[in-house]
């Protein structure tokens, strides 16, 4: 862990389940390798996880069965330590290579900006050769134009130990919001491609398909069928990522499909056991398979290798974490804009509400950051998406490090000028609904005006999935009071600890996932407090300048102006325009957003911080 990491809590545990073939993996650890230095439950770094591996390799050595490394994306924006370089990854390549990886593959983070699908072509291809994988991704060269796969469409091999045959897949959801240089072709595409259809054809003894896809996502379910439709019992193993969520489910019985959470606050593991050799494949073999979400925690890490702070080191893991100190160091990223007075949460606490990072925003923060001089008597509304939003605000120290935590994107404020306020005020409600609209305007057939985005892609990836608040009023367990732990509390053993203490002395439970998936209810390695789930909406409003909005009387005329400038990020830009034509706007089109304040929303926010909270805690 980083100097000055949250210590880590004993709390209680399940164990791992070995099998034959086993695999860690990571997925949308967007720069956070140094850990969550305030959390901790998360709090290990990329060097501990070096040395997990290392640990992990020498068990699977030890047993004669073999464990793969899986990385499934979004590696960078997120985190000081790829996003404040300038240019951004100038420390993370190096670090990042560190960990051997045995299949990796691109995320739409990697894409967004033309220079970051450069830096994955120019440092991270290179970095990891055969095992990275791009089955539907393409990369086109600036100087020559020419197009040609990120990588290896497809990966054979065998493991270490056994000499399994593996066949590997590396896809990305079928992202539109790429730069120009890069292609995404359609999963539905791919799979009909011939190189496809040759790879599903091989010899093999397991297909492991890693993906920047949710596990319950179309995609995954597409290279599903086309791969067992040609193989009608081999073992499919699925990789997935981009919802941010823990999260496991089977597509038949000789399938099993992980996705383990976001920002290297989980290390996944699976896990399959059975007779796996292609020869003894029959309609009879049957395969078990398991599945955990480890949290990033030094005590679990220990506990999970058997060793403790003076055994688990490891020397190339020590180094790791001393890279990454010293990038820390170099970039400033303990620097303080200000001190926060509370916690701000993203979606632990109700919006609207006092705790709200929302609220905070839409009261505090854009009335004077959305502010442009030669305007300023104009009234506007200021709409803001709320996936441009990561992370919560801890209370206490605001940091260099947490404005990209906070806020990672390139995103400006831009405006139409003039908008009738009869038209603007819709905006906002057509935007959260916007999935209806789609549905409702038959564009999807193909007729009347279509999102040129998928709507859902303004708010945070778990919100895509999770439709409803998830609130626990009371704990779910005795173990939730730090009593006992019951029969029903799972098969615990508590961390640090031979199970002999008295049930008094028990530790009390972090805060932390407690996931639900289709496996059942007992993935998470760690027992924890349940924390609650909130939907937010798309996007959030800020009205400057307008008389104060009463309950139902938004038509009465009178004191509203009759046009305001309507204020959003640029990110949102092709939403904006649909939403106004909905709004009965008639066509705007790009020609009319122009810049309306200078800077991105991220320094923005830093310098409101600066000028608003108290320089120290
Ligand atoms: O410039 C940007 C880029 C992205 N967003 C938001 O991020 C999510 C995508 O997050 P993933 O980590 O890729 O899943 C997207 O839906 C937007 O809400 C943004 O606001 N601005």
């Amino acid at each position: 862990a980083q100097p000055g990491a949250a210590e880590p809590v004993p709390a209680p545990m399940r164990d791992l389940v070995w099998g034959r073939l086993n695999f860690l993996h990571t997925t949308d650890t967007h720069g956070w390798h140094a850990g969550h230095l305030q959390e901790p439950q998360y709090s290990a770094d990329w060097g501990d996880y070096v040395s997990f591996a290392h640990h992990m390799r020498e068990k699977a050595d030890r047993d004669g069965v073999d464990l793969l490394l899986v990385d499934t994306g979004d590696r960078v924006e997120g985190n000081g330590l790829y996003d404040a370089s300038s240019p951004k990854g100038e420390y993370y390549y190096d670090i990042y290579r560190q960990q051997d990886v045995d299949i990796i593959c691109s995320g739409n983070h990697e894409l967004y900006i033309a220079s970051t699908a450069d830096g994955e072509h120019r440092y991270t291809v290179p970095n990891f050769k055969e095992n990275y994988i791009a089955s539907n991704l393409d990369y086109i060269d600036p100087e020559s134009g020419e197009k040609t796969p990120l990588a290896q469409r497809y990966r054979k091999f065998q493991t270490k130990n056994q000499k399994l045959d593996v066949v590997a897949f590396g896809f990305l959801f079928d992202f539109t919001g790429n730069a120009n240089n890069t292609v995404v072709q359609p999963v539905r595409e791919t799979v009909r491609e011939p190189w496809f259809q040759t790879a599903i054809r091989e010899e093999t003894d397991v297909f492991v398909v890693i993906g920047h896809v949710g596990v319950q996502m179309l995609e995954f379910k597409i290279i599903f069928r086309a791969i067992r439709k040609a193989n009608p019992l081999t073992p499919i193993l699925f990789f997935g990522g981009h919802v941010h969520i823990r999260d496991a489910t089977t597509y038949d019985a000789r399938s099993f499909a992980v996705a383990s959470g976001r920002y290297f606050e989980t290390i996944g593991w699976m896990s399959i056991d059975g007779e796996l050799e292609r020869k003894a494949l029959s309609t009879d073999t049957n395969f078990s398979f398991t599945r955990r979400y480890i949290d990033n925690n030094l005590l679990g890490l220990h506990y999970h290798t058997g060793l403790d702070a003076n055994t688990f080191p490891t020397e190339h893991g020590r180094n790791v974490s001393a890279m990454i100190t010293s990038a820390r160091s170099a970039l400033d990223l303990d620097y303080a804009f200000g001190c926060a007075p509370q916690t701000f949460w993203l979606s632990r606490a109700p919006y609207p509400g006092d705790d709200s990072i929302f609220t905070w925003l839409e009261k505090d923060v854009l009335p004077d950051i959305a502010v442009n001089p030669a305007r300023a008597d104009v009234p506007r509304l200021v709409i803001f998406n709320t996936g441009a939003i990561r992370f919560d605000i801890f209370q206490g120290p605001f940091t260099r490090d947490a404005t990209f935590i906070v806020s990672p994107f390139l995103s400006k404020m831009v405006y139409i000028p003039d908008v009738p306020y009869a038209v603007a005020r819709k905006v906002i409600g057509l935007l959260n609904n916007a999935g209806k609209i789609v549905a409702e305007s038959g564009s999807e057939s193909g007729s009347g005006p279509s999102f040129p985005r998928d709507p859902r892609f303004m708010a945070n990836p778990e919100q895509l999935v999770i439709h409803e608040s998830v609130i626990h009023e009371l704990p779910v367990s005795n173990a939730a009071n730090g009593g006992p732990l019951l029969d029903t509390d799972f098969q615990q053993k508590p961390l640090g600890d031979d199970g002999a203490k008295p049930t008094g002395q028990r530790p009390r439970l972090t805060e932390g996932y407690t996931t639900h998936d289709d496996i059942g209810r007992d993935g998470d390695d760690t027992v924890h407090q349940p924390v609650n789930f909130y939907v937010v909406p798309n996007c959030v409003q800020a009205e400057v300048g307008l008389p104060p909005a009463v309950e139902g009387k938004e038509n009465q005329g009178g004191d509203f102006p009759e046009k305001v400038d309507l204020v959003f990020l640029d990110f949102i830009t092709p939403l904006v325009l649909v939403a106004l034509k909905f709004a009965g706007g008639g066509d705007y089109t790009e020609g009319d957003v122009k810049l309306y304040v200078e800077g991105t929303f991220t320094e923005l926010m830093a310098g409101w911080i600066e000028e608003n909270w108290p320089k120290t805690c």
